[in-house]
Order: C-alpha cells, then structure tokens, then sequence
C-alpha cells in the first residue's frame, strides 16, 4: 500500500464522527493536518492548541516520511509541544515508515523530558485500555471481550510486522495490535504449522514455522542463561538446605532453559508444558524423554491452567504445594495472553521464595514499546501480588545479519534485554 493511499485511507475512516464545531470534509482536514505540523515546527504551543481546538488531527501522519505532529514536536525538542500533542489526540505509538516512533526520536535526542512525556501517556492508554477490557469481559462473559472499536487502520512497520492502529472508542484510547493472522500472530495457527529444526548461518540451532519465522533461535542462550543464573541466587538458601526443588516451564522450543535448569538446579521434579505436536515428538529424541523426575504434559497452557487440571498441574510439583520457579515462553502469543497468566501464576507458585519469570520480547523491536511493555508488566504483575525486579542483560549483536538470514523477520534489535525476576510482594 502507499504512503498516500495509507493517509488517505485514515482521513476517510476519521471523519467519519467529527466533533461539534470541527472541520467535516477531507480538504479541510487535509488543510488543518498540514498547519498542524507546519505549527508543531515553528509555532507555540498555544497556536498548536488552537488548531487542535478548531479539529485538527492529532493522528495524521504525513505522506514523506509518516510523521506525525508527535514526530515533528519531538524532533524539535519541546517537550510543551509535545504536551499540547498528547492531550489533544496525539497518538504515542504511531511509527514512521522507518519504524521510528516519536519516543524513539526523543531518545535519540537525549530529550528525557519529551520521552517521559510520550512514554507515561503510553503507560496511561494502555492500563486504561486493559482496565475497560476486563472491565467489558466480567460483565458480558460472552465470546466477545473487544473494546467497542471505532476505527482502525492498518500498516507494516520497518521490520515487516503488520500493525493495526485501533481506537477504542470508549476509553478514547489508540494502541497498537496485531492483526497477523498467520503463524507468527496467531497461536492455533502456529499450532497446525510445521516446524524445522536447522542450524543458522551463526552457526546456532533454531526451530522454524513454516513461514520461516524463528520459534526459537540459538542466539538467546545468553539470556536463557541469565534467567537461570537468576532464579538459581534467589532459591540460594533452599538449595542450601537441602530442599527439594521443583521448577515449571512452558514452551519447550530448543530446550535450552530445560537443559539449564536440570544442570544448575538438579530438580526434583521439573515440568514442561508443551503444545506444538512436532515439539513434542522432537521431545522423543532428547534427554528429557523418559528422564526421572521430569514430566512433559502436552497441551496448551491455557488448558492447564484452568479448573482440575490446575490442581493437577500443582500436584505435580515436589510436595503438592507449587512450583519453586515458574517461566513461560511460548510463540504467537500477544500480551493478553501474558497478562492472562499473571493471573494465575500466583496459585503455581510454592511459597515466597518462589519465582516467577518469563521471555520478555514484547515490543522488542522498537525501545519506546519495549519500555512501555515493561511498564505495564510490571503494574500488572503488582496488581497480582507479585513484585518485579528488573535485571539488565546486555544483548551480543542480535541484529548480525548471519543471525537473521533465511527467517522471515527479525523479533529483536534492541541492545539490553529487560530480564524480569518476580515474587511475592512481601
Ligand atoms: C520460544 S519457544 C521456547 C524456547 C525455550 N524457552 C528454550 O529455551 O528453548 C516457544 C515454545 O512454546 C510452545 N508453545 C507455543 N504456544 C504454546 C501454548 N499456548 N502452550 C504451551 N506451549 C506453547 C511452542 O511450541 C514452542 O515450543
């Protein structure tokens, strides 16, 4: 699609509810949209506010580059701009055709100020958003959970991911979402898909979809490591004395975190979720198959974390009582489905040495989403009753192109990784 058409498409669907008192046809918006980036340049910020009053839309993106009055205040550096954007229908997460977002060119400038600025009211839209969806789906416990959706628009972002600008009509609310229906954004899709282990031009063993995206890559066994390394200095004192421990992981993939934690935790009793079909016939071929103490239970996490099945799923632990670490990694899952096992995570942990962690990859392919994404982790971890400490891990050159040659698109290119270590709250 073109940038032109893109623009276009987004002036139709807007001015579909205009304000009282607002400009109603596309010349006029088209008009409004030009001055408002001239002004978010060069004007003040009370001459932005004006034209905002007079309805101009925050959410247009120009046809050059996709910016959007967001992008143009950031990149002049005042965060009272910015402000004005914000508040007045600015869309935080809109992404340039390079990707770029407004937080990232903030950043980029070393303007902590206007950053905050974009990130915060990211945080804000986006505890909203979940707040009315829960909200939506304890009183209508109907299929449908969505927010009522006024319009949407879709484009792909630099890295070829298809993005769906949504507005959620009644909290007044954008956000980002994936409207892939493929393999890679869809989990039963994935499901059904085949998979191929190989080795990569790296050198690194990687499990692939059958679109060539990268279930697992061999590259993030850095971080897989510093999960454990983790998990092993906080279960320290259990170890010490001699107890047993018993670990969870969801999302079998290559192995290596189930290979990590059999060499550095010696569980007494290790458990693995795992749904894909071909994985779990890979599983066959490994030291896990038939290894003592641990248990593979084929199936989605969802399946067993709900009614008897939970119960069972605990049972299994050392003692019955829950599990000493927890970690879910799986594909093709978005952050509902994250959040959704927050909320049942407390009920697999054992105690208040327990852990709780997971692949932090949300976002991971633009830093303003990633530190937002973290944000609203972090708050939703809280509101189960868990506290979250961030650990950094420097990640080695995940951008090399021999990493990425012959997968479909590269899920990461960020330099730190944002390692979650949670537990009870005490
Ligand atoms: C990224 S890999 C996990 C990699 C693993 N952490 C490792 O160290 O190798 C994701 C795995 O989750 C599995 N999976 C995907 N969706 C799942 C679900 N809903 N429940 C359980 N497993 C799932 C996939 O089949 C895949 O084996």
């Amino acid at each position: 699609m073109s940038p032109a058409t893109r623009s276009s498409k987004r002036l139709k669907k807007q001015s579909a509810s205009p304000a009282p008192q607002q400009a109603t046809d596309e010349e006029t918006l088209l008009a409004l949209s030009a001055r408002l980036i001239q002004l978010c340049s060069e004007g003040t910020p009370e001459q932005v506010k004006k034209l905002f009053d007079l309805g101009a839309p925050g959410w247009y993106q120009e046809d050059t580059m996709g910016w959007s009055c967001l992008h143009f205040a950031a990149d002049r550096g005042d965060w009272r701009i910015v402000k004005t954007c914000l508040e007045n229908g600015a869309v935080w997460n809109s992404a340039d055709y390079l990707g770029r977002t407004a937080g990232d060119i903030a950043l980029s400038l070393n303007d902590e100020k206007s950053y905050m600025l974009i990130r915060n009211e990211g945080i804000r839209q986006e505890m909203i958003h979940h707040a009315m969806k829960s909200a939506q789906s304890a009183s209508s416990p109907g299929p449908s959970t969505q927010p009522a959706v006024a319009e949407s628009s879709s484009t792909e972002n630099a890295t070829g991911e298809h993005i769906d600008v949504e507005h959620d009509e009644s909290t007044n609310t954008y956000h980002l979402k994936s409207i892939d229906p493929t393999s890679a954004g869809d989990n039963l899709t994935f499901l059904r898909s085949k998979l191929t282990w190989d080795v990569g031009e790296d050198g690194k063993e990687r499990v692939l979809d059958e679109d060539g995206n990268g279930v697992m890559m061999g590259w993030e066994e850095p971080l897989m490591v510093a999960h454990v390394e983790a998990v092993k200095e906080r279960l320290k004192e259990k170890i010490g004395r001699g107890e047993e421990v018993s670990v969870l992981n969801i999302g079998f993939g290559l192995g290596i975190i189930d290979t990590l934690l059999q060499d550095q935790l010696h569980p007494a009793r290790h458990t693995i979720i795992e749904a894909h079909p071909s994985v779990l016939t890979h599983i066959q071929s490994t030291p896990f198959h038939n290894k003592a103490g641990v248990e593979v239970l084929p199936g989605r996490w969802q399946d067993w974390c709900q009614g008897d099945k939970l119960a069972e799923l605990i049972g299994k632990s050392a003692g019955g009582a829950g599990y000493d670490f927890v970690f879910i990694d799986t594909f093709a899952e978005d952050y509902e489905e994250l959040k959704a096992f927050f909320e049942i995570v407390t009920d697999l942990l054992e105690g208040p040495e327990s852990v709780f962690s997971f692949w932090n990859g949300l976002g991971a392919t633009n830093p303003l989403i990633y530190d937002v994404a973290c944000n609203l982790a972090e708050m939703h971890m809280d509101d189960v009753g868990l506290q979250t400490e961030w650990k950094d891990v420097l990640v080695d050159d995940a951008t090399a192109v021999e990493i990425w040659n012959g997968v479909k698109r590269s899920y990461w290119n960020l330099p730190v990784y944002r390692m979650p270590v949670a537990s009870y709250s005490m």
